[in-house]
Order: C-alpha cells, then sequence, then structure tokens
C-alpha cells in the first residue's frame, strides 16, 4: 500500500496515469476489477463483479459507456506510486470521449483476448492512442483458457505495435496471473505526468455524470497549477464561473481531498445540474488569475445520426419530453425537437452522435421511463445547395427542399473491418453494394484481414453493421471515424398511400438504390397493411415520378362473419372491439393503418436475412 495519505497532493514524478484499451468482452472490466484488489483498493470481501461498470445497460449490452476513474497505490522497489486508472468507453460512437481519455494519460494497456485476437475498435482506438503518443503496454488475456493462443496472438501484437513478441506480457484476470506485473510495468515503462506547478490552473475534463443527489460530478486532469476545494473556478469554451464545492479523488469511492495536483486525476462538484455546463475536452481554470490559453483539443459535441422518435401511445408524449429532459441532464450529446408526422403523430427529432447512441438512448426511455416507442430510419445531416444559391442543412428527410438541386453532399466515413479472411469476398460484395471504396487490406495474421473502407455514413447507419454480422457470421468487428463530406446524387424517395405520402417512410438514399428502397418498402406495407373496403395502391415516388408500386387489394372486413343466428349482444360486442380496435388506427387519407404496421415498417429487423448473399446459410 502506498504511504502517500489519499487525499494530499502527490508529487508528479511519482504519479502514473493510464487506460486499458480492449474490446468488449475481452476482459477489462475483469482487469480492472483484478488491480483494485490487488492494490488494496477494494477488499476481497466487497469485491464486487465488475465495480467499474455501473449500469444496467452496460451490463446487459456488455460495453461500457461511461467511465470510471479510480487512483491506486503500487509499490516497486521500495518507491510508492499513485496509479490513476482512466476508464474509456469502449464504442465507436464515442470516439471523441475516448480520445479526451486518452489525452488524460501517458499510457495504455492494450488488452487482447489470447483466443480471439485483436478487433477493429480496439485498432482504432489503438491507432488514437499512438497518435496521442501514449507508451502502449500490450497484455494477452485469459491465458487460462485452453483455446488461448498467445504465441499467434503476440507475434500479431508486436507486429502492430513494433515491440518483440517476448515482451508481451500474458495474464489471466480471472485467476489473477501475471496481473501484478502489468501494475509494474505501468510504473516502469509509462512516463510521468509533465506540467507547471506553477502556473494557473489548466484541468481538462474527461468526462461528466450527472448525478441524482449531486448535480453533475466533473473528472478532470490537472495539467498545471492546482485545483483546491473552495476556489471559484471558470470553464474556459463558455466563461461560466462556479464555486468549487468540492474536490477529491475515487478510491474506489469518491473521497474530498486538499486539492489536486500536476498530473493529478480525481473529480470535482460545482452544484451544476446539467452536463453541458461541464462538457468533455473543456478546460477548467481559477476565476481569478486564470490560465490564457486553454488545453488543445476541445470541440462541441456534434450529432451525426437524426432519427424521430415517437410513443406508441400518443398521450404518453408529455411522459417522452420529460424522459428526453431527464437523460439530457447526462448526454451532453443528444439534441431533440419537436416534430409532428402526419403518420406517427406528436414526437421528437433526435439528434445521435451513432447508432449505438441512437440505441443506447432508446432502450433507456424504454426501459427507465417505461415508454413504448417508434423509431423512424436514421439519416445522416445532408448539404444541400440550391439553383438559386441558397444552401441548406437537411437532418430530417421532410425538409428536402421542392426547388431545383445544385449539388447535395453527404458524410462518408472510414471505416476499419476485422474478419477471418474466409469472409473477405462477402464483405468486400456488402462495402460495394453500400457504394464503399476500398483503401487498403493488410493481413494482420495468416488467416486474419484488415479491411479498410470509405463509405458514405449514410450506408453505414441503416443496418450495414446486421449485415456485416450475417455475413460473417458474427466474425467481423468494424468501426468507423467520420472523414469529410463527398457530392452524391442523392434523392429523396416518398411512399404514397392511395396518393398520400406517409411522412414517417420517406427516406434519402442514392440515386441507384432508389427503385430497390421503394420496393422494399411497398412490398412490405402490402403485406403489413390489413386489406381496407377498397383497393389501397402503394406507391415509391421521386417527386411526382412514381418508381414502384403495390397493390392491396380490397375486402371488407366482416366481424359478424362468424355470428350465426341472431345473438344481438354478441353482434354488438363484436362491433364494439372493432370500433376499440380501429382507435389504435392512423389514418391516412382514408386509409386506415394499425400502428404494428408502422412499428414493423420501421423496423428493420429481418432485412439481413432478405439480404444475404444467395446460396450462403
Ligand atoms: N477464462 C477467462 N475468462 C475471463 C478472463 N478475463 C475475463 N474473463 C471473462 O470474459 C468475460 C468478459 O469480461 P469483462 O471483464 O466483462 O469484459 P470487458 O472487456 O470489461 O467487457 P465490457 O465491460 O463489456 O467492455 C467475462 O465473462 C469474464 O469472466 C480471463 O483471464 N480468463
Amino acid at each position: 500500500m502506498s504511504s502517500f495519505a489519499d487525499t494530499t497532493f502527490t508529487p508528479p514524478e511519482r504519479i502514473r496515469n493510464f487506460c486499458i484499451i480492449a474490446h468488449i468482452d475481452h476482459g477489462k472490466s475483469t482487469l480492472a476489477d483484478r488491480m483494485l484488489q490487488l492494490t488494496g483498493v477494494l477488499e476481497e470481501r466487497a469485491y464486487r463483479a465488475q465495480y467499474l461498470d455501473r449500469m444496467d445497460i452496460e451490463r446487459e449490452r456488455g460495453i461500457t459507456i461511461k467511465a470510471q476513474n479510480v487512483r491506486l497505490p503500487w509499490t516497486v522497489d521500495g518507491a510508492d506510486h499513485v496509479l490513476h486508472m482512466i476508464d474509456t468507453p469502449g464504442h465507436v460512437d464515442f470516439t471523441y470521449e475516448v480520445s479526451r481519455s486518452l489525452a488524460a494519460c501517458e499510457g495504455a494497456i492494450l488488452l487482447i483476448d489470447a483466443a480471439q485476437g485483436i478487433e477493429a475498435q480496439t485498432l482504432a482506438n489503438l491507432y488514437l492512442a499512438m497518435e496521442h503518443d501514449l507508451q502502449i503496454i500490450p497484455v494477452l488475456n485469459k491465458i487460462d483458457l485452453p483455446a488461448a493462443e498467445p504465441d499467434k496472438y503476440a507475434n500479431e501484437l508486436a507486429h502492430l505495435i513494433g515491440c518483440e513478441p517476448e515482451d508481451v506480457l500474458r495474464v489471466s484476470a480471472k485467476t489473477g496471473e501475471g496481473v501484478d506485473k502489468v501494475l509494474d510495468a505501468v510504473v516502469n515503462d509509462v512516463p510521468a505526468p509533465e506540467g507547471d506547478a506553477d502556473s494557473p490552473a489548466r484541468a481538462m475534463i474527461f468526462d461528466s455524470v450527472y448525478d441524482t443527489y449531486r448535480g453533475v460530478v466533473t473528472y478532470i486532469r490537472v495539467v498545471d497549477g492546482k485545483i483546491t476545494p473552495r476556489q471559484r473556478i471558470r470553464m474556459m469554451s463558455t466563461g461560466a464561473t462556479h464555486e468549487l464545492l468540492e474536490v477529491g479523488i475515487i478510491s474506489p469511492e469518491p473521497k474530498p481531498s486538499e486539492g489536486l495536483g500536476v498530473g493529478e486525476v480525481g473529480y470535482l462538484i460545482t452544484g451544476v445540474k446539467d452536463v453541458r455546463q461541464s462538457k468533455v475536452g473543456d478546460t477548467v481554470t481559477a476565476e481569478k488569475k486564470g490560465a490564457e490559453e486553454p488545453l488543445p483539443g476541445y470541440r462541441e459535441p456534434k450529432p451525426m445520426v437524426y432519427s424521430g422518435l415517437y410513443p406508441v401511445d400518443g398521450s404518453d408524449y408529455p411522459l417522452l419530453r420529460e424522459a428526453l429532459d431527464k437523460l439530457q441532464l447526462n448526454d451532453a450529446a443528444l439534441t431533440y425537437e419537436p416534430e409532428t408526422s402526419g403518420a406517427l403523430g406528436f414526437g421528437f427529432r433526435c439528434g445521435f452522435l451513432g447508432l449505438l447512441h441512437l440505441e443506447i438512448t432508446r432502450a433507456r426511455l424504454e426501459r427507465e421511463f417505461n415508454l413504448n416507442l417508434i423509431s423512424t430510419a436514421p439519416n445522416v445531416v445532408y448539404e444541400v445547395e440550391l439553383e438559386d444559391g441558397t444552401e441548406l442543412v437537411v437532418t430530417n428527410p421532410s425538409d428536402w427542399p421542392e426547388g431545383k438541386i445544385k449539388e447535395v453532399s453527404e458524410p462518408v466515413a472510414k471505416c476499419t473491418v476485422i474478419a477471418p479472411s474466409e469472409f473477405v469476398g462477402a464483405i468486400m460484395e456488402l462495402c460495394q453494394g453500400r457504394r464503399g471504396q476500398l483503401g487498403g487490406m493488410d493481413y494482420l495474421s495468416e488467416d486474419r484481414v484488415e479491411l479498410r473502407y470509405t463509405l458514405p455514413l449514410g450506408e453505414i447507419v441503416f443496418d450495414f453493421f446486421d449485415q456485416l454480422k450475417s455475413r460473417t457470421r458474427g466474425y467481423a468487428s468494424m468501426d468507423y471515424e467520420e472523414s469529410g463530406t463527398q457530392a452524391s446524387n442523392l434523392v429523396k424517395v416518398d411512399i404514397l398511400l392511395q396518393g398520400e405520402p406517409v411522412d414517417a417512410f420517406s427516406a434519402i438514399v442514392h440515386r441507384d438504390g432508389a427503385y430497390a428502397y421503394g420496393t422494399k418498402m411497398a412490398t412490405k406495407l402490402r403485406e403489413l397493411i390489413p386489406r381496407q373496403q377498397f383497393e389501397v395502391p402503394v406507391q415509391a415516388a421521386i417527386g411526382s415520378r412514381i418508381i414502384a408500386r403495390e397493390t392491396i387489394r380490397a375486402i371488407r372486413k366482416d366481424v359478424l362473419a362468424k355470428c350465426y343466428g341472431g345473438d344481438i349482444s354478441r353482434k354488438r360486442k363484436l362491433l364494439e372491439k372493432q370500433k376499440e380496435g380501429k382507435k389504435k388506427m392512423k389514418t391516412i387519407g382514408r386509409v386506415e393503418v394499425p400502428q404494428e404496421a408502422f412499428v414493423a415498417a420501421l423496423s428493420t429487423d429481418g432485412d439481413a436475412k432478405e439480404d444475404k448473399p444467395k446460396g450462403k446459410k
């Protein structure tokens, strides 16, 4: 155990700041728990499985969304050290948060499952860590598994980061074998933080979390000077000033301290109630005699993917608004504004960092607030230039301009896929079908390939991931990163029911894919919408040009058909029931559409199967 009192300043030369980069399930939480135990921060008794992943959804979906950051004492050769473990979110949508967590560290443990090898997301985060000049400590986990192939993957790692295979540490986070060596390596290999203790305070916010009882808890890494309790601080991006109510460290529970000095990591509480007042990447300084220049790298969170969220039961609308208000307290990247849809009623147009962010938000709304939601097909942000020179930013198909369009730009992403080499053909076929351009291909080992594609982001947000999984039997992993925009021939496809456009189904697609989208939606709706008493054409159109058509044939649904004889009360009951059912119908023109038809038509489940290449299982 360290002889440094937990709560006083630590000299920078005794501090090591590191994070763990790992793929989902490669054992990051288990390793972190093991480290807490080994350093005595968490007693065996209190050992709680995956102490660091607190949110339910994280646990269920097996992903780490928000960081928890712990101080660990560790002694090497008689010298006491303080290690700060900074937890990084693992998923692509949170790349910016990952980059800020990395910026708070001098070193990173690259943790790889010895039975699986490196995956695309890990590779992307590794490159990010290398860009930040972090010292990389390569570690193979799960060496206790019979299926582990440490020699093979040690070679793979050595090749990737340019070290010798013998330098790759081998551990079992489960049994604890080798974990002490990892802590030693952190002390020996990771450089101590550098900073100017006499300069005005500058600390970087790398995470901020809303806590119901305490308001926003902000995690910081001090770069210069020091932060002490009872001082007033300024957020450099907005100039807003706050009184510091508490400064402290996490070990593993929050403990107030005398302050944080150069290189130290801890939290601060100011009483603000909304994470947007304490943004990731921002610089904290003193209100008086503060720093003049903020730390580099701050960026406003920018939504990349938009979708409409609607309550299935229209009367839940106020509840949805309240729920979004609450979620936003803890999520600076979530944006929303009210919108109305002829088909779906009142809802919100929401902006997300990416698809996973959308899914998590939706799952939380449904679970934590007991809401039943429909989400419209996600779309990205388009820049449209009209012939008269007007420029528009379109985040919603319904805002697509009617006028003559000169040019449309769409965002593109650099996408990395790692998969066993037998799937290269299937992956290429998928990416090419999605307007992808191959940037390069490398063999990581004999049988594993890394493919690099540039793809329109709009193609990725539309069930690309499901497709990739189904074509590679779940073996591929992928990551993407936005990478500018490109001009494209995009059009808006409307879906019409009896000549009336149904706004919820409008989509912006590439001209070459318009027919396929139109036919798919028209066929789906023909199957989902019950027959009416008259014939209903389902059409897909670009502007006024019809590109596909299906027909729902006419029928009268005779609920009394099963009633023999003249039992009038029974008849009435059935008619009442039919009336009740009709309440759940939306009327588009004269066509009655059950709510379930919208839900089913908007879900992409099942599409993956349809789209599968022939001859493959
Ligand atoms: N056999 C074996 N299993 C391990 C080892 N380390 C972790 N596991 C298991 O691997 C699974 C995933 O471990 P986690 O620690 O939850 O993985 P993670 O990377 O933190 O996953 P996320 O939090 O979802 O990102 C769990 O079932 C662990 O028990 C190990 O060294 N050996």
